[in-house]
Protein backbone atom coordinates (compact mmCIF):
# COMPACT_ATOMS: atom_id res chain seq x y z
CA UNK A 1 0.00 0.00 0.00
CA UNK A 2 2.83 2.43 -0.77
CA UNK A 3 1.88 6.08 -1.61
CA UNK A 4 -0.96 6.34 0.27
CA UNK A 5 -1.77 9.48 2.69
CA UNK A 6 -1.82 8.57 6.55
CA UNK A 7 -5.57 9.25 5.78
CA UNK A 8 -6.35 6.88 3.34
CA UNK A 9 -4.07 4.31 4.95
CA UNK A 10 -6.83 4.80 8.01
CA UNK A 11 -9.60 4.57 6.17
CA UNK A 12 -8.31 1.35 4.56
CA UNK A 13 -7.72 0.23 8.24
CA UNK A 14 -10.87 1.06 9.49
CA UNK A 15 -12.31 -1.38 6.77
CA UNK A 16 -10.67 -4.07 8.80
CA UNK A 17 -13.68 -3.25 12.00
CA UNK A 18 -16.33 -3.35 9.65
CA UNK A 19 -18.61 -6.41 9.91
CA UNK A 20 -21.16 -7.35 7.90
CA UNK A 21 -24.81 -9.59 8.67
CA UNK A 22 -23.44 -13.03 7.40
CA UNK A 23 -26.85 -13.10 5.59
CA UNK A 24 -25.72 -10.31 3.12
CA UNK A 25 -23.78 -10.17 0.37
CA UNK A 26 -23.31 -6.55 1.32
CA UNK A 27 -24.66 -4.07 2.83
CA UNK A 28 -25.53 -0.43 0.69
CA UNK A 29 -23.62 0.98 3.33
CA UNK A 30 -20.48 -0.45 2.96
CA UNK A 31 -20.71 -0.79 -0.61
CA UNK A 32 -20.70 2.70 -0.57
CA UNK A 33 -17.92 3.39 1.69
CA UNK A 34 -15.52 1.47 -0.21
CA UNK A 35 -16.49 3.66 -3.38
CA UNK A 36 -16.03 6.68 -0.91
CA UNK A 37 -12.46 5.48 0.10
CA UNK A 38 -11.64 4.00 -4.03
CA UNK A 39 -13.37 7.28 -5.41
CA UNK A 40 -10.75 9.35 -3.50
CA UNK A 41 -7.67 7.21 -3.97
CA UNK A 42 -8.61 6.99 -7.59
CA UNK A 43 -7.67 3.20 -7.61
CA UNK A 44 -10.13 0.04 -7.43
CA UNK A 45 -10.29 -1.57 -4.48
CA UNK A 46 -10.73 -5.16 -2.97
CA UNK A 47 -12.05 -6.45 0.54
CA UNK A 48 -12.39 -9.81 1.16
CA UNK A 49 -14.96 -11.24 3.30
CA UNK A 50 -15.58 -14.42 5.40
CA UNK A 51 -18.84 -16.01 5.49
CA UNK A 52 -19.26 -14.76 8.97
CA UNK A 53 -18.95 -11.16 7.42
CA UNK A 54 -15.75 -10.08 8.55
CA UNK A 55 -13.38 -8.37 6.48
CA UNK A 56 -10.17 -10.68 5.80
CA UNK A 57 -7.99 -8.78 3.48
CA UNK A 58 -8.14 -5.72 1.86
CA UNK A 59 -5.93 -4.93 -1.17
CA UNK A 60 -5.55 -1.80 -3.56
CA UNK A 61 -6.25 -3.12 -7.07
CA UNK A 62 -7.86 -5.17 -8.77
CA UNK A 63 -9.00 -8.83 -7.91
CA UNK A 64 -5.93 -10.06 -10.56
CA UNK A 65 -3.70 -7.52 -8.56
CA UNK A 66 -5.13 -8.66 -4.74
CA UNK A 67 -5.34 -12.24 -4.93
CA UNK A 68 -4.68 -14.29 -2.11
CA UNK A 69 -1.47 -17.02 -2.31
CA UNK A 70 -2.64 -20.12 -2.77
CA UNK A 71 -1.19 -21.68 0.04
CA UNK A 72 -3.30 -18.91 2.34
CA UNK A 73 -6.37 -20.19 0.99
CA UNK A 74 -8.46 -22.91 2.55
CA UNK A 75 -8.96 -25.64 0.23
CA UNK A 76 -11.84 -27.64 0.27
CA UNK A 77 -11.81 -29.39 -2.94
CA UNK A 78 -13.87 -29.35 -5.98
CA UNK A 79 -16.96 -29.78 -3.96
CA UNK A 80 -16.73 -26.85 -2.08
CA UNK A 81 -16.17 -22.50 -2.43
CA UNK A 82 -13.09 -21.06 -0.54
CA UNK A 83 -15.67 -19.43 1.98
CA UNK A 84 -14.42 -15.84 1.04
CA UNK A 85 -16.14 -13.51 -1.05
CA UNK A 86 -14.29 -10.30 -3.04
CA UNK A 87 -16.01 -7.28 -3.56
CA UNK A 88 -14.37 -4.83 -6.00
CA UNK A 89 -14.57 -1.76 -7.01
CA UNK A 90 -14.55 -0.84 -11.07
CA UNK A 91 -13.71 2.64 -12.16
CA UNK A 92 -15.00 1.20 -15.41
CA UNK A 93 -18.56 1.35 -16.04
CA UNK A 94 -18.29 -2.55 -17.21
CA UNK A 95 -19.13 -6.04 -16.15
CA UNK A 96 -15.87 -7.71 -14.66
CA UNK A 97 -13.43 -8.61 -16.80
CA UNK A 98 -12.33 -12.06 -17.85
CA UNK A 99 -9.01 -11.63 -15.81
CA UNK A 100 -11.15 -10.77 -12.26
CA UNK A 101 -13.34 -13.84 -13.35
CA UNK A 102 -9.75 -15.54 -13.77
CA UNK A 103 -9.15 -14.27 -10.45
CA UNK A 104 -12.61 -15.75 -8.42
CA UNK A 105 -12.04 -19.07 -10.21
CA UNK A 106 -8.48 -19.44 -9.21
CA UNK A 107 -9.34 -18.52 -5.48
CA UNK A 108 -12.89 -20.63 -5.80
CA UNK A 109 -14.26 -17.73 -4.20
CA UNK A 110 -18.07 -17.81 -3.39
CA UNK A 111 -18.86 -14.39 -5.38
CA UNK A 112 -17.39 -11.57 -6.77
CA UNK A 113 -19.31 -8.40 -6.88
CA UNK A 114 -17.89 -5.93 -9.07
CA UNK A 115 -19.10 -2.19 -7.59
CA UNK A 116 -18.48 0.45 -10.45
CA UNK A 117 -18.01 4.25 -9.35
CA UNK A 118 -20.77 7.57 -10.04
CA UNK A 119 -17.29 9.81 -9.37
CA UNK A 120 -19.78 11.77 -7.54
CA UNK A 121 -21.34 11.13 -4.02
CA UNK A 122 -20.49 12.95 -0.45
CA UNK A 123 -20.40 12.13 2.96
CA UNK A 124 -23.87 12.55 4.74
CA UNK A 125 -24.24 14.84 7.79
CA UNK A 126 -24.58 12.23 10.59
CA UNK A 127 -22.05 10.14 9.10
CA UNK A 128 -21.92 7.53 6.14
CA UNK A 129 -21.35 7.75 2.65
CA UNK A 130 -23.70 7.83 -0.35
CA UNK A 131 -24.24 8.43 -3.81
CA UNK A 132 -20.91 6.95 -4.89
CA UNK A 133 -22.07 3.37 -6.63
CA UNK A 134 -23.36 3.41 -9.98
CA UNK A 135 -24.10 -0.40 -10.51
CA UNK A 136 -22.98 -3.48 -9.36
CA UNK A 137 -22.86 -7.00 -11.14
CA UNK A 138 -22.83 -10.18 -9.16
CA UNK A 139 -20.79 -13.19 -10.64
CA UNK A 140 -20.32 -16.81 -9.15
CA UNK A 141 -18.55 -19.51 -10.47
CA UNK A 142 -21.05 -22.73 -11.94
CA UNK A 143 -19.82 -26.21 -12.29
CA UNK A 144 -20.09 -26.43 -15.69
CA UNK A 145 -16.15 -26.56 -17.60
CA UNK A 146 -17.25 -24.84 -20.87
CA UNK A 147 -19.36 -21.78 -18.57
CA UNK A 148 -17.23 -21.86 -15.46
CA UNK A 149 -18.67 -18.76 -14.41
CA UNK A 150 -22.04 -16.44 -14.95
CA UNK A 151 -22.19 -12.63 -14.30
CA UNK A 152 -25.28 -10.96 -13.20
CA UNK A 153 -27.03 -7.89 -15.39
CA UNK A 154 -26.07 -4.38 -13.80
CA UNK A 155 -28.28 -3.91 -10.73
CA UNK A 156 -28.91 -1.33 -8.07
CA UNK A 157 -27.00 -1.51 -5.02
CA UNK A 158 -30.15 -2.25 -3.23
CA UNK A 159 -31.17 -4.97 -4.91
CA UNK A 160 -28.17 -6.86 -4.16
CA UNK A 161 -28.63 -6.07 -0.52
CA UNK A 162 -31.54 -7.62 -0.96
CA UNK A 163 -30.10 -11.02 -1.78
CA UNK A 164 -29.95 -13.71 0.77
CA UNK A 165 -26.26 -14.61 0.53
CA UNK A 166 -26.56 -17.57 2.06
CA UNK A 167 -28.98 -19.33 0.64
CA UNK A 168 -27.17 -18.45 -3.24
CA UNK A 169 -23.70 -20.19 -1.86
CA UNK A 170 -25.81 -22.97 0.11
CA UNK A 171 -27.61 -23.51 -3.29
CA UNK A 172 -24.21 -23.41 -5.27
CA UNK A 173 -22.77 -25.76 -3.05
CA UNK A 174 -25.18 -28.12 -3.44
CA UNK A 175 -24.69 -28.04 -7.73
CA UNK A 176 -20.87 -28.04 -7.34
CA UNK A 177 -21.19 -31.16 -4.61
CA UNK A 178 -23.76 -32.82 -7.77
CA UNK A 179 -21.30 -32.64 -10.61
CA UNK A 180 -18.48 -33.36 -8.24
CA UNK A 181 -19.66 -36.90 -6.94
CA UNK A 182 -20.77 -38.03 -10.51
CA UNK A 183 -17.59 -37.32 -11.44
CA UNK A 184 -16.42 -39.85 -8.46
CA UNK A 185 -17.55 -42.76 -9.48
CA UNK A 186 -13.86 -44.27 -8.49
CA UNK A 187 -12.75 -41.52 -5.83
CA UNK A 188 -9.50 -43.06 -5.25
CA UNK A 189 -7.42 -42.05 -8.23
CA UNK A 190 -5.82 -38.67 -8.59
CA UNK A 191 -6.91 -36.42 -11.36
CA UNK A 192 -3.99 -35.02 -13.28
CA UNK A 193 -3.50 -32.44 -15.39
CA UNK A 194 0.16 -33.16 -17.35
CA UNK A 195 2.33 -30.28 -18.05
CA UNK A 196 4.95 -30.53 -21.37
CA UNK A 197 7.58 -28.00 -21.58
CA UNK A 198 8.88 -27.84 -25.38
CA UNK A 199 12.60 -26.27 -25.38
CA UNK A 200 14.85 -25.53 -28.37
CA UNK A 201 16.56 -28.76 -28.33
CA UNK A 202 13.77 -31.60 -29.22
CA UNK A 203 12.20 -31.73 -32.18
CA UNK A 204 8.35 -31.35 -32.31
CA UNK A 205 7.10 -35.12 -32.58
CA UNK A 206 9.82 -35.84 -30.04
CA UNK A 207 8.20 -33.94 -27.62
CA UNK A 208 4.74 -35.10 -28.44
CA UNK A 209 5.91 -38.80 -27.74
CA UNK A 210 7.67 -37.46 -24.73
CA UNK A 211 4.09 -36.25 -23.69
CA UNK A 212 1.97 -39.23 -24.89
CA UNK A 213 4.14 -41.12 -22.87
CA UNK A 214 3.85 -39.05 -19.36
CA UNK A 215 0.01 -39.73 -20.31
CA UNK A 216 0.32 -43.46 -20.33
CA UNK A 217 2.54 -43.24 -17.39
CA UNK A 218 0.06 -41.20 -15.27
CA UNK A 219 -2.51 -43.79 -16.29
CA UNK A 220 -0.53 -46.51 -15.18
CA UNK A 221 0.00 -45.34 -12.00
CA UNK A 222 -3.82 -45.34 -12.09
CA UNK A 223 -4.28 -41.36 -12.34
CA UNK A 224 -6.97 -40.31 -15.03
CA UNK A 225 -5.59 -36.94 -17.40
CA UNK A 226 -7.93 -34.25 -17.22
CA UNK A 227 -6.13 -31.99 -19.92
CA UNK A 228 -2.13 -31.76 -20.92
CA UNK A 229 -1.34 -28.30 -21.51
CA UNK A 230 2.39 -27.13 -23.01
CA UNK A 231 4.47 -23.90 -23.38
CA UNK A 232 7.50 -23.24 -25.76
CA UNK A 233 10.46 -21.80 -24.05
CA UNK A 234 14.15 -21.47 -24.90
CA UNK A 235 14.88 -23.07 -22.11
CA UNK A 236 13.15 -23.71 -18.42
CA UNK A 237 12.70 -21.29 -15.92
CA UNK A 238 15.26 -21.51 -13.31
CA UNK A 239 12.62 -21.03 -10.20
CA UNK A 240 8.98 -21.88 -12.02
CA UNK A 241 10.13 -23.79 -15.35
CA UNK A 242 7.14 -22.39 -16.70
CA UNK A 243 6.07 -18.24 -17.49
CA UNK A 244 4.02 -17.07 -14.88
CA UNK A 245 1.13 -16.89 -17.23
CA UNK A 246 1.00 -20.20 -18.37
CA UNK A 247 1.21 -20.85 -14.62
CA UNK A 248 -2.10 -19.06 -13.98
CA UNK A 249 -3.70 -20.75 -17.14
CA UNK A 250 -2.52 -24.28 -15.58
CA UNK A 251 -3.83 -23.09 -12.15
CA UNK A 252 -7.22 -21.98 -13.38
CA UNK A 253 -7.79 -25.17 -15.41
CA UNK A 254 -7.04 -27.34 -12.54
CA UNK A 255 -9.57 -25.49 -10.34
CA UNK A 256 -11.96 -25.45 -12.89
CA UNK A 257 -11.31 -29.44 -13.50
CA UNK A 258 -11.28 -30.45 -10.35
CA UNK A 259 -7.89 -31.88 -10.75
CA UNK A 260 -5.56 -33.03 -7.62
CA UNK A 261 -2.41 -33.38 -9.14
CA UNK A 262 -0.33 -31.85 -11.93
CA UNK A 263 2.41 -34.22 -14.03
CA UNK A 264 5.35 -32.19 -15.57
CA UNK A 265 6.93 -34.38 -17.94
CA UNK A 266 10.83 -33.69 -17.09
CA UNK A 267 12.66 -33.91 -13.89
CA UNK A 268 11.96 -30.98 -10.91
CA UNK A 269 14.39 -29.77 -8.86
CA UNK A 270 12.89 -29.28 -5.28
CA UNK A 271 12.91 -25.74 -4.91
CA UNK A 272 10.72 -25.70 -8.85
CA UNK A 273 7.78 -28.24 -7.32
CA UNK A 274 7.54 -25.42 -3.90
CA UNK A 275 7.69 -22.57 -6.16
CA UNK A 276 5.01 -23.73 -8.69
CA UNK A 277 2.83 -25.74 -5.48
CA UNK A 278 2.67 -22.05 -3.98
CA UNK A 279 1.32 -20.82 -7.26
CA UNK A 280 -0.61 -23.23 -8.32
CA UNK A 281 -2.44 -24.26 -5.36
CA UNK A 282 -2.04 -27.88 -6.43
CA UNK A 283 0.14 -30.99 -5.67
CA UNK A 284 2.69 -30.84 -8.46
CA UNK A 285 5.18 -34.05 -9.00
CA UNK A 286 7.58 -34.40 -12.05
CA UNK A 287 8.34 -37.85 -14.08
CA UNK A 288 10.38 -39.51 -12.13
CA UNK A 289 7.88 -39.70 -9.02
CA UNK A 290 5.35 -40.90 -11.20
CA UNK A 291 7.92 -43.94 -12.09
CA UNK A 292 8.71 -44.44 -8.71
CA UNK A 293 4.86 -44.19 -7.66
CA UNK A 294 4.43 -47.56 -10.38
CA UNK A 295 7.36 -49.21 -9.22
CA UNK A 296 6.02 -49.02 -5.84
CA UNK A 297 2.51 -50.31 -7.03
CA UNK A 298 4.48 -52.74 -8.86
CA UNK A 299 6.66 -54.43 -6.37
CA UNK A 300 5.80 -57.46 -5.45
CA UNK A 301 9.20 -59.95 -4.06
CA UNK A 302 10.42 -58.48 -1.16
CA UNK A 303 13.58 -57.49 -3.67
CA UNK A 304 11.58 -55.07 -5.94
CA UNK A 305 10.43 -53.67 -2.69
CA UNK A 306 13.13 -52.96 -1.24
CA UNK A 307 14.52 -51.59 -4.15
CA UNK A 308 11.62 -49.32 -4.91
CA UNK A 309 11.88 -48.31 -1.45
CA UNK A 310 15.59 -47.33 -1.71
CA UNK A 311 14.97 -45.56 -4.86
CA UNK A 312 11.92 -43.46 -3.37
CA UNK A 313 13.70 -42.57 0.08
CA UNK A 314 17.01 -41.06 -2.45
CA UNK A 315 14.65 -39.41 -4.36
CA UNK A 316 12.60 -37.95 -1.31
CA UNK A 317 16.24 -36.74 0.90
CA UNK A 318 17.09 -33.82 -0.78
CA UNK A 319 13.19 -32.95 -1.07
CA UNK A 320 12.76 -33.25 2.05
CA UNK A 321 13.28 -29.38 3.47
CA UNK A 322 10.55 -27.15 3.02
CA UNK A 323 8.06 -29.14 0.88
CA UNK A 324 6.11 -30.56 3.89
CA UNK A 325 5.13 -27.21 5.03
CA UNK A 326 4.18 -26.39 1.46
CA UNK A 327 2.68 -29.21 1.50
CA UNK A 328 0.54 -29.83 4.52
CA UNK A 329 -0.42 -26.36 3.70
CA UNK A 330 -1.76 -27.15 0.76
CA UNK A 331 -3.64 -30.04 2.20
CA UNK A 332 -4.25 -28.92 5.08
CA UNK A 333 -6.21 -25.04 5.20
CA UNK A 334 -4.80 -21.97 6.76
CA UNK A 335 -2.98 -22.28 10.01
CA UNK A 336 -1.55 -25.76 9.41
CA UNK A 337 2.12 -25.80 10.21
CA UNK A 338 4.59 -28.11 8.23
CA UNK A 339 7.32 -29.56 10.52
CA UNK A 340 9.66 -27.16 12.24
CA UNK A 341 13.53 -27.36 10.98
CA UNK A 342 14.12 -29.37 13.72
CA UNK A 343 11.75 -32.17 13.40
CA UNK A 344 12.78 -32.06 9.71
CA UNK A 345 16.32 -32.53 10.75
CA UNK A 346 15.55 -35.46 13.20
CA UNK A 347 13.00 -36.86 9.98
CA UNK A 348 16.18 -36.48 7.36
CA UNK A 349 18.43 -37.81 9.18
CA UNK A 350 16.39 -41.49 10.63
CA UNK A 351 15.65 -41.51 6.71
CA UNK A 352 19.35 -41.22 6.15
CA UNK A 353 19.47 -44.51 8.31
CA UNK A 354 16.83 -46.21 6.83
CA UNK A 355 18.79 -45.00 3.10
CA UNK A 356 21.86 -47.01 4.93
CA UNK A 357 19.75 -50.33 6.01
CA UNK A 358 17.90 -50.78 2.91
CA UNK A 359 21.75 -50.00 1.02
CA UNK A 360 23.38 -52.99 2.97
CA UNK A 361 20.04 -55.24 2.41
CA UNK A 362 20.60 -54.61 -1.44
CA UNK A 363 24.30 -55.60 -1.73
CA UNK A 364 23.39 -58.93 0.22
CA UNK A 365 20.53 -59.46 -2.41
CA UNK A 366 23.35 -58.48 -5.35
CA UNK A 367 25.42 -60.94 -3.37
CA UNK A 368 22.53 -63.56 -3.47
CA UNK A 369 21.84 -62.93 -7.38
CA UNK A 370 25.76 -63.19 -7.99
CA UNK A 371 25.75 -66.70 -6.48
CA UNK A 372 22.43 -67.76 -8.06
CA UNK A 373 24.60 -66.15 -11.31
CA UNK A 374 27.73 -67.99 -10.84
CA UNK A 375 26.09 -71.73 -10.13
CA UNK A 376 24.20 -71.23 -13.95
CA UNK A 377 27.58 -70.21 -15.15
CA UNK A 378 29.39 -73.29 -13.50
CA UNK A 379 26.47 -74.99 -15.45
CA UNK A 380 27.49 -74.14 -18.68
CA UNK A 381 24.30 -73.07 -19.61
CA UNK A 382 24.76 -69.77 -21.70
CA UNK A 383 22.34 -67.00 -20.17
CA UNK A 384 20.66 -64.39 -22.20
CA UNK A 385 18.65 -61.25 -20.95
CA UNK A 386 16.15 -60.12 -23.20
CA UNK A 387 15.98 -56.53 -22.53
CA UNK A 388 14.43 -53.49 -23.92
CA UNK A 389 12.09 -50.34 -23.55
CA UNK A 390 8.75 -50.91 -21.10
CA UNK A 391 5.75 -52.58 -23.12
CA UNK A 392 8.18 -53.55 -25.86
CA UNK A 393 6.81 -57.18 -25.31
CA UNK A 394 9.33 -58.85 -23.83
CA UNK A 395 7.80 -60.87 -20.95
CA UNK A 396 5.34 -61.69 -23.84
CA UNK A 397 8.25 -62.77 -25.87
CA UNK A 398 9.64 -64.93 -23.59
CA UNK A 399 6.58 -66.77 -22.58
CA UNK A 400 5.82 -67.65 -26.25
CA UNK A 401 9.86 -69.05 -26.58
CA UNK A 402 9.46 -70.88 -23.43
CA UNK A 403 6.03 -71.84 -23.20
CA UNK A 404 5.24 -70.27 -19.75
CA UNK A 405 3.34 -67.66 -18.12
CA UNK A 406 5.17 -64.61 -16.65
CA UNK A 407 3.07 -61.64 -16.51
CA UNK A 408 2.61 -59.53 -19.55
CA UNK A 409 0.16 -56.31 -19.89
CA UNK A 410 -0.03 -53.48 -21.61
CA UNK A 411 1.51 -51.78 -19.24
CA UNK A 412 4.36 -49.62 -18.52
CA UNK A 413 6.77 -51.41 -16.31
CA UNK A 414 5.07 -54.84 -16.12
CA UNK A 415 8.20 -56.57 -14.96
CA UNK A 416 9.77 -55.45 -12.30
CA UNK A 417 11.55 -58.72 -10.75
CA UNK A 418 13.74 -60.43 -13.40
CA UNK A 419 12.36 -63.74 -13.77
CA UNK A 420 14.52 -66.95 -15.55
CA UNK A 421 13.73 -69.11 -17.86
CA UNK A 422 15.23 -72.37 -19.36
CA UNK A 423 14.95 -72.87 -23.19
CA UNK A 424 15.80 -76.05 -24.81
CA UNK A 425 16.22 -75.80 -28.65
CA UNK A 426 16.40 -78.44 -31.06
CA UNK A 427 18.53 -78.51 -34.05
CA UNK A 428 16.97 -79.70 -36.98
CA UNK A 429 19.72 -80.37 -38.83
CA UNK A 430 22.49 -82.42 -36.21
CA UNK A 431 19.35 -83.17 -33.80
CA UNK A 432 20.97 -81.84 -30.72
CA UNK A 433 19.33 -79.92 -27.92
CA UNK A 434 21.03 -76.68 -27.05
CA UNK A 435 19.90 -75.52 -23.65
CA UNK A 436 19.73 -71.58 -23.03
CA UNK A 437 18.71 -69.47 -19.80
CA UNK A 438 16.48 -66.26 -20.83
CA UNK A 439 16.00 -64.20 -18.35
CA UNK A 440 13.13 -61.44 -18.25
CA UNK A 441 14.00 -58.27 -17.01
CA UNK A 442 12.83 -54.78 -16.02
CA UNK A 443 11.88 -52.48 -18.99
CA UNK A 444 14.00 -49.10 -19.77
CA UNK A 445 12.54 -45.92 -20.24
CA UNK A 446 14.21 -42.74 -21.61
CA UNK A 447 15.51 -41.02 -18.96
CA UNK A 448 15.73 -43.61 -16.80
CA UNK A 449 15.05 -41.79 -13.19
CA UNK A 450 18.81 -41.94 -11.46
CA UNK A 451 17.97 -43.49 -8.00
CA UNK A 452 16.07 -46.10 -9.99
CA UNK A 453 18.90 -46.91 -11.80
CA UNK A 454 20.58 -47.06 -8.68
CA UNK A 455 18.49 -48.82 -6.31
CA UNK A 456 17.85 -51.71 -9.38
CA UNK A 457 21.11 -52.06 -9.87
CA UNK A 458 20.69 -55.76 -8.23
CA UNK A 459 18.19 -56.64 -10.76
CA UNK A 460 19.97 -54.17 -13.76
CA UNK A 461 23.21 -56.23 -12.64
CA UNK A 462 21.44 -59.54 -14.92
CA UNK A 463 22.06 -57.74 -17.63
CA UNK A 464 25.30 -57.04 -17.49
CA UNK A 465 26.25 -60.38 -16.24
CA UNK A 466 24.32 -62.07 -19.04
CA UNK A 467 26.72 -63.95 -22.02
CA UNK A 468 24.40 -61.79 -24.54
CA UNK A 469 21.45 -59.95 -24.91
CA UNK A 470 18.13 -59.86 -26.81
CA UNK A 471 16.92 -56.73 -27.40
CA UNK A 472 13.38 -56.46 -28.25
CA UNK A 473 12.25 -53.30 -30.05
CA UNK A 474 8.21 -52.88 -30.50
CA UNK A 475 8.02 -51.87 -34.05
CA UNK A 476 4.81 -50.51 -34.32
CA UNK A 477 5.26 -47.97 -31.84
CA UNK A 478 6.03 -44.71 -33.95
CA UNK A 479 9.09 -43.66 -31.93
CA UNK A 480 10.94 -46.65 -32.09
CA UNK A 481 13.96 -45.68 -33.28
CA UNK A 482 14.62 -42.98 -30.35
CA UNK A 483 13.46 -45.92 -27.96
CA UNK A 484 16.30 -48.32 -29.24
CA UNK A 485 18.67 -44.76 -28.49
CA UNK A 486 16.94 -44.80 -24.82
CA UNK A 487 18.01 -48.29 -25.12
CA UNK A 488 21.00 -48.37 -26.17
CA UNK A 489 22.42 -45.30 -24.05
CA UNK A 490 21.19 -46.81 -20.62
CA UNK A 491 23.37 -50.17 -21.96
CA UNK A 492 25.92 -48.02 -22.36
CA UNK A 493 25.86 -46.27 -19.14
CA UNK A 494 26.60 -50.07 -17.41
CA UNK A 495 29.65 -50.48 -15.43
CA UNK A 496 30.33 -53.85 -17.75
CA UNK A 497 29.59 -53.74 -21.35
CA UNK A 498 27.09 -56.12 -22.11
CA UNK A 499 28.20 -59.07 -24.42
CA UNK A 500 26.97 -59.55 -28.12
CA UNK A 501 23.18 -57.89 -28.91
CA UNK A 502 20.55 -59.71 -30.63
CA UNK A 503 17.79 -57.70 -32.34
CA UNK A 504 14.51 -58.54 -32.55
CA UNK A 505 11.40 -55.92 -33.96
CA UNK A 506 8.29 -57.64 -32.13
CA UNK A 507 4.80 -56.58 -32.93
CA UNK A 508 4.75 -57.86 -36.48
CA UNK A 509 1.43 -58.17 -36.58
CA UNK A 510 0.71 -54.36 -36.23
CA UNK A 511 3.87 -52.74 -38.17
CA UNK A 512 3.29 -50.78 -41.30
CA UNK A 513 4.88 -51.85 -44.34
CA UNK A 514 7.35 -48.69 -43.96
CA UNK A 515 8.57 -49.39 -40.87
CA UNK A 516 9.30 -52.73 -41.87
CA UNK A 517 11.35 -51.63 -44.36
CA UNK A 518 12.69 -49.00 -42.68
CA UNK A 519 13.95 -51.53 -40.36
CA UNK A 520 15.13 -54.17 -42.26
CA UNK A 521 17.22 -51.67 -43.99
CA UNK A 522 19.00 -50.58 -40.86
CA UNK A 523 19.39 -53.35 -38.75
CA UNK A 524 19.88 -56.06 -41.54
CA UNK A 525 20.80 -58.37 -38.91
CA UNK A 526 18.00 -58.13 -36.93
CA UNK A 527 15.15 -60.76 -36.16
CA UNK A 528 11.42 -59.79 -37.49
CA UNK A 529 8.76 -61.27 -34.46
CA UNK A 530 5.39 -61.70 -33.53
CA UNK A 531 5.24 -62.70 -30.02
CA UNK A 532 1.60 -62.41 -30.07
CA UNK A 533 1.02 -64.33 -33.40
CA UNK A 534 3.92 -66.73 -32.95
CA UNK A 535 5.52 -65.43 -35.88
CA UNK A 536 9.55 -65.78 -36.45
CA UNK A 537 10.16 -67.55 -33.72
CA UNK A 538 11.38 -70.39 -35.09
CA UNK A 539 14.11 -68.37 -36.46
CA UNK A 540 14.47 -66.34 -33.54
CA UNK A 541 14.81 -69.94 -31.21
CA UNK A 542 18.16 -70.48 -34.37
CA UNK A 543 19.44 -66.95 -33.87
CA UNK A 544 19.54 -67.17 -30.11
CA UNK A 545 21.79 -70.48 -30.21
CA UNK A 546 24.30 -68.72 -32.58
CA UNK A 547 24.02 -66.05 -30.19
CA UNK A 548 24.91 -67.92 -27.56
CA UNK A 549 27.70 -69.94 -29.19
CA UNK A 550 29.22 -67.10 -30.44
CA UNK A 551 29.29 -65.22 -26.99
CA UNK A 552 30.76 -68.25 -25.15
CA UNK A 553 33.94 -68.80 -27.66
CA UNK A 554 34.61 -64.98 -27.30
N1 LIG B 1 0.02 -56.76 -31.27
C1 LIG B 1 0.97 -57.30 -30.52
N2 LIG B 1 1.01 -57.03 -29.22
C2 LIG B 1 1.99 -57.59 -28.47
C3 LIG B 1 2.97 -58.42 -29.05
N3 LIG B 1 3.82 -58.79 -28.08
C4 LIG B 1 3.38 -58.20 -26.94
N4 LIG B 1 2.27 -57.48 -27.18
C5 LIG B 1 1.50 -56.71 -26.21
O1 LIG B 1 2.28 -55.65 -25.73
C6 LIG B 1 1.98 -55.38 -24.36
C7 LIG B 1 3.24 -55.42 -23.53
O2 LIG B 1 3.73 -56.72 -23.45
P1 LIG B 1 4.71 -57.19 -22.31
O3 LIG B 1 5.20 -58.55 -22.71
O4 LIG B 1 4.14 -57.03 -20.97
O5 LIG B 1 5.86 -56.13 -22.51
P2 LIG B 1 7.21 -55.97 -21.67
O6 LIG B 1 8.26 -55.57 -22.63
O7 LIG B 1 7.46 -57.19 -20.86
O8 LIG B 1 6.83 -54.72 -20.80
P3 LIG B 1 7.34 -54.30 -19.34
O9 LIG B 1 7.55 -55.53 -18.51
O10 LIG B 1 6.23 -53.44 -18.88
O11 LIG B 1 8.59 -53.52 -19.56
C8 LIG B 1 0.97 -56.44 -23.96
O12 LIG B 1 -0.30 -55.89 -24.04
C9 LIG B 1 1.15 -57.52 -25.00
O13 LIG B 1 -0.04 -58.24 -25.22
C10 LIG B 1 2.89 -58.69 -30.45
O14 LIG B 1 3.67 -59.42 -31.05
N5 LIG B 1 1.88 -58.10 -31.13
MG1 LIG C 1 7.58 -57.47 -18.96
Amino acid sequence: MRGLKPNQLKQLQRLYHQRLPGDRVTTPEFAQRLAAISTDLGQPLCVYLNRRGQVIRVGVGTPQQTRIPPVELPRYGAERLCGIRCIATRLKHEPPSTSDLTAMAMQRLDSLVAVTLSGDGFERRGGGATGYVDEVYLAHLVPHPEARWTVSDPMSLDTLAQQDFVSLTDALEEEFRRVFVAQQVDADHDRVIVVGLMTGNVSKTQFRYGLMEVRRLVETAGGEVLATLHQRRDRPHPQTVLGAGKIQEIALEAQTLGATLVVFDRDLSPAQVRNLEAQMGVRVVDRTEVILDIFAQRARTGAGKLQVELAQLEYQLPRLTGRGQAMSRLGGGIGTRGPGETKLETERRAIQRRISRLQREVNQLQAHRDRLRQRRQQSDIPSIAVVGYTNAGKSTLLNALTNSEIYAADQLFATLDPTTRRLSVLDSDTQEQTQLVLTDTVGFIRDLPESLVDAFRATLEEVTEADALLHVVDLSHPAWQSQIRSVMRILGEMPVTPGPILLAFNKLDRVDSEALAIAKEEFPNAVFVSAQDRIGLETLRKQLIELASYALCQ
